[in-house]
């Protein structure tokens, strides 16, 4: 096994940057540098030195293998924060047989040297993306690992149903008939129906994590753009009193009181002449279309297509005029809070509907398992043996258990350099 090395921190100057090392080199490579190290786990100030040159003064720990983030023997330098310094360093690393690591590296050894599971690695990466409050909580609890241990408990009550399954097929080579207990069909509905649950909470939270789309429809110079550069602060889009304007479709991202949200700017819904516009126009309908949630913007306060139950139909440039309903002036500012507070509202509640499967793969997991638990009670034991068997493996499969070996390259490819 190689022993890896990376900055954890992000490049560039800094107060304090820090070198992670990770396999069977990693506790001989420090002492070369810093001296000898007796206690793991502890920080010493050491002098880096590589020959006679003095690198650099630093805080330095090491872990003993089976007690480390990674499971291997790991070392870590805290460095002062200039790149030059960490260059100094890998240079004497790379002399010292040692390897830079590659992105995901770090994590992926502590999932191999089985640290962590693979839905703990997913929330590792996705509490490294988070942007919200929201999105740092739901990818905090997988990463904690809550979304493993539920998975386990279910497989468990899957094995237990499997034995006693068994037990029964055992019985009846003796030719004592013995009926399949009753218990096996308890356990098997508790484990259908917490995986129906989580299945659910899926479509929420798979949003929860990526961020809500919503989308600004309307007529030709209703004043999406000006409202996007409103909420966003700055100019972001075109704006212009020339009807048609926006043709492709802005995103901004926002932190919507800790609501991860892309609000997008589209083109004005009309009929045209133009085969640009009406490129546009398309585009702006089926984003719309697929959105969570549509701000419906006319300065005549009227819903245009694509519409659903709940979208927000707002009256602009209410400083030209009054009128009933939602109304808002993206020149005064006049009611964009108020605006936003109903855009908060109704994707709070789709929030509050997200759970802790966050990703198609575990999705897809679960759904292989809920229909291999599509049983018909009349089934004979062995074939029922072999359903639980078979549910049982794709829930081992969902925390990466076993078969696991096709998502590695795809999740761990998705860390920063160092994690
Ligand atoms: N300096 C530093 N900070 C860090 C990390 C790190 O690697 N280095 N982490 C990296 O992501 C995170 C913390 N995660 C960690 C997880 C496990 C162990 C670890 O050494 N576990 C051993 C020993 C436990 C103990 O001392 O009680 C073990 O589990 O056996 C260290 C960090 C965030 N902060
Ligand atoms: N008085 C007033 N004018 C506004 C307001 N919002 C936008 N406008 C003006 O309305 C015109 C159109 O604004 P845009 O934001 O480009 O409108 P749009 O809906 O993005 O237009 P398209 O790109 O053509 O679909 C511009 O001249 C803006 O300055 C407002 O709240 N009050």
């Amino acid at each position: 096994m190689e022993t890896i090395f990376a900055e954890a921190t992000p490049p560039g100057r800094g107060g304090v940057t820090v070198v992670r090392l990770s396999g069977p080199m990693a506790r001989e490579a420090l002492e070369s540098l810093a001296g000898s190290l007796s206690t793991p786990r502890r920080s010493y100030l050491r002098s880096l030195r590589d020959g006679q040159d003095l690198i650099d003064q630093a805080l330095v720990i090491w872990f003993e293998q089976g007690q480390s983030f990674t499971g291997e023997e790991v070392a870590e330098l805290h460095l002062h924060g200039a790149p030059v310094i960490a260059n100094r360093l890998a240079q004497a690393l790379l002399v010292r047989g040692l390897r830079r690591a590659e992105a995901g590296e770090f994590t992926r050894r502590a999932f191999l040297n089985g640290r962590i599971d693979l839905a703990e690695a997913e929330g590792l990466a996705d509490l490294l993306s988070s942007e919200t409050e929201a999105q740092r909580k739901l990818a905090m609890r997988t990463a904690d690992g809550e979304l493993g241990r539920k998975v386990e408990a279910l497989r468990a009550n899957l094995v237990r149903a499997g034995a006693l399954v068994e037990a029964s097929i055992d019985f009846a080579d003796e030719e004592v008939p013995e009926d399949v207990p009753l218990e096996v069909f308890n356990l098997l509905d508790l484990v259908r129906s917490e995986v129906e649950a989580m299945l659910r909470t899926y479509p929420a939270t798979e949003r929860l994590r990526q961020g809500y789309e919503v989308a600004i429809i309307g007529p030709p110079n209703a004043g999406k753009s000006t409202l996007l550069n409103k909420i966003g602060q700055r100019e972001i889009a075109l704006v212009s009193d020339i009807a048609g304007t926006t043709r492709d479709i802005l995103e901004l991202r926002a932190d919507l009181r800790g609501l991860p949200v892309v609000f997008l700017d589209t083109a004005g819904l009309r009929d045209s002449a133009d085969p640009i516009e009406t490129m546009g126009v398309q585009r702006a309908m089926d984003r719309a279309r697929n959105a969570d949630l549509r701000i419906h913007l006319s300065d005549q306060g009227v819903r245009m297509e694509p519409f659903f139950d709940g979208d927000l139909i707002v009256r602009s440039k209410s400083d030209l005029g009054t009128g009933d309903g939602l109304a808002i002036s993206a020149l005064t500012g006049s009611g964009i809070e108020a605006l936003l507070d109903q855009v908060y509202d109704k994707l709070r509640v789709r929030a509050a509907n997200s759970g802790l499967v966050a990703h198609r793969r575990q999705a897809e997991a679960l759904e292989r398992a809920r229909s291999a638990l599509d049983i018909d009670s009349s089934l004979s034991p062995e074939f029922l043996a072999e359903a639980i068997r078979q549910a049982a493996q794709e829930l081992a499969t969902m925390v990466g258990r076993v078969g696991a070996e096709d998502y590695l390259d795809e999740i761990f490819s998705s860390f920063c350099i160092g994690k």
